[in-house]
Parts: structure tokens; C-alpha cells; sequence
């Protein structure tokens, strides 16, 4: 059977100030794989993300997704994808039944029936008891979770979540985790980026690191041990991003805090 290609970048290249960003990215991801999506700070993933979803443009090359360069179509494929953002502008004045309603309404679903949707995954998540208070008094994972469940009201075929369990415990973790998997042999397309290496490695299909504006590295992560070294992903990571210093860097930070450095 054929697999189908979700997502297709071609020679995505992307500047900020005359500094490449993205030198020519080439990767095609099919329906149902979890990728994992990494690299160091600043090495461009969150970009490439944000440019998937139609939101930083001035770039050359080509991003297709489900089939289609996103230039040639309207904003309508977005209905088909969710995005978890790292560093998400939740509005902390409405409740939480109220901004769910609010993305449901971007989306273009009934409000009636995403909130019975949205109470129904908060109960699963254990906070449906707080849906009529305020996101501001809301705690960082309480409010994570708020935003996974905006992601996923509208059932959509592509996920992008960038840094999706940051502030979780470790209960709530297993849950996702679980729920990304399932989603995934259910069909879904999972584009994963997080800087949790470990979480990376047990859940991805796929792992794409970038590093330098290129992919240095695409494959499972047994691909990824035999072509590179035996260990964690954590390991193949400091070596494919040259990263060896991290002893003496401790030392020099630990020294200047101390004032005995020269
Ligand atoms: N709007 C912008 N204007 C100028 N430079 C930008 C802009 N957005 C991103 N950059 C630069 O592009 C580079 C890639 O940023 P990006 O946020 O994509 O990295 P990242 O891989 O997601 O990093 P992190 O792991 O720290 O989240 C960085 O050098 C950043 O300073």
C-alpha cells in the first residue's frame, strides 16, 4: 500500500537578517508517523513549524502539506491540523470553557458541541472541575493541558506540538504520551519538537535533527544508534551537534558565580 505523504518540504531555505536560518531542509513525512523533531536552541525548529502553518512567509523552496504547496491553497487546510505552540498567548481573562469555545469557533465547529467535547476531555484530564474559572488562576500544567484539548477539539489529521508537555506531571505525562500513540495508529500525522530526549526517543517513529540550517540526521532511532553510536538519543545528539564541553563550560559558569574566575 502507497504510503501518503502529509508533509513535503523542498529546499526550504529561510533567512533573518541575512543569516540562514534553514539551508535548504529537504523531508517528507507520511500519515501516521510520530516525528520527532529536533535540535539545538535556535537551530530553527519552531520556525519551520510556524512556516508550515502559513504564519512566517519569505522563504524559498516549497512546503506541500496534505499534497498541496500551502501558496496554492487557501487558509482552509488548517482546519485540518492542530498546533500545540511553545510559547502559547492563552488569554488569561476568559475561563477555560470560554477560550475553547472561542478556538472551537476558529475552526468553524458548533460551540454546543465542542464545549460537550471539551468538558468531556477535561474530566479525562481531571480539571473539568475549574472549566468556568478564569485561565489566570490556573496552574502552568492546568493550563498545558487547555491547550492540548484546544489543539484536538476539531479532531484534526496533523499535529504540531512544540514542547507539548512542558509543565506536566508525570501521571498526566504517560497520558498524553498514550493518547499520541493511539492517535498516530489511528492515522494521524504527528509532528513532534521538544528538547525532552528521552520522551523523543520512546515515542517517535522518526526522529529529524537538524542542526547548522540542514537535517544532520533522519531515521528511527535504531538507524540513528547504528550509523552514529550505541546509547541514548541524548548521546547521539552531543555528537551529531559536535557538543563535547559541557564538563568545562559547568566548571567556568560554576567558577564566575563563585568570583574565582580570572
Ligand atoms: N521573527 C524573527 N526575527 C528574527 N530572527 C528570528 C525570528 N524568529 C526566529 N528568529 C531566529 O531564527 C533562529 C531560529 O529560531 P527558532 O525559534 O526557530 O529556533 P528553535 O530551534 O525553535 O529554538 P529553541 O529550541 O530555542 O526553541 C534563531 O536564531 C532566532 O533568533
Amino acid at each position: 500500500m502507497d504510503r501518503k505523504e502529509v508533509i513535503r518540504l523542498e529546499g526550504l531555505t529561510k533567512s533573518y537578517g541575512g543569516e540562514d536560518v534553514l539551508k535548504s531542509i529537504n523531508l517528507t513525512v507520511y500519515q501516521g508517523q510520530i516525528v520527532g523533531y529536533i535540535g539545538p536552541n535556535g537551530a530553527g525548529k519552531s520556525t519551520t513549524v510556524k512556516m508550515m502553518l502559513g504564519l512566517v512567509e519569505g522563504y524559498s523552496g516549497s512546503i506541500s502539506v496534505f499534497g498541496t504547496d500551502i501558496q496554492d491553497q487557501d487558509h482552509l487546510y488548517k482546519r485540518r491540523i492542530g498546533y500545540v505552540p511553545e510559547n502559547a498567548e492563552i488569554y488569561d481573562s476568559l475561563t477555560a470553557s470560554e477560550y475553547l469555545a472561542f478556538v472551537a469557533g476558529l475552526y468553524g465547529i458548533d460551540e454546543e458541541e465542542a464545549l460537550d467535547k471539551a468538558r468531556k476531555l477535561m474530566s479525562q484530564f481531571d480539571i473539568d472541575q475549574v472549566i468556568y474559572s478564569r485561565l489566570s488562576s490556573f496552574s502552568k500544567g492546568m493550563k498545558q493541558k487547555v491547550l492540548i484539548i484546544s489543539s484536538l477539539l476539531h479532531n484534526p489529521d496533523l499535529l504540531f506540538l512544540d514542547e507539548p508537555l512542558s509543565g506536566l506531571d508525570a501521571n498526566s505525562m504517560l497520558v498524553v504520551k498514550e493518547i499520541l500513540s493511539q492517535l498516530a495508529a489511528q492515522g494521524k500525522t504527528i509532528f513532534y519538537s521538544s528538547h525532552i530526549m528521552d520522551i523523543v526517543e520512546k515515542i517517535s517513529h522518526r526522529i529529524v535533527l537538524i542542526s547548522g540550517g540542514n537535517v544532520v540526521a533522519d531515521g528511527t532511532f535504531e538507524e540513528l544508534r547504528e550509523q552514529n553510536k550505541q546509547g541514548s538519543l541524548e548521546d547521539i545528539f552531543n555528537d551529531l551537534t559536535g557538543f563535547h564541553q559541557h564538563k568545562q563550560i559547568a566548571s567556568e559558569f560554576v567558577a564566575i558565580v563563585q568570583g574565582v574566575s580570572s
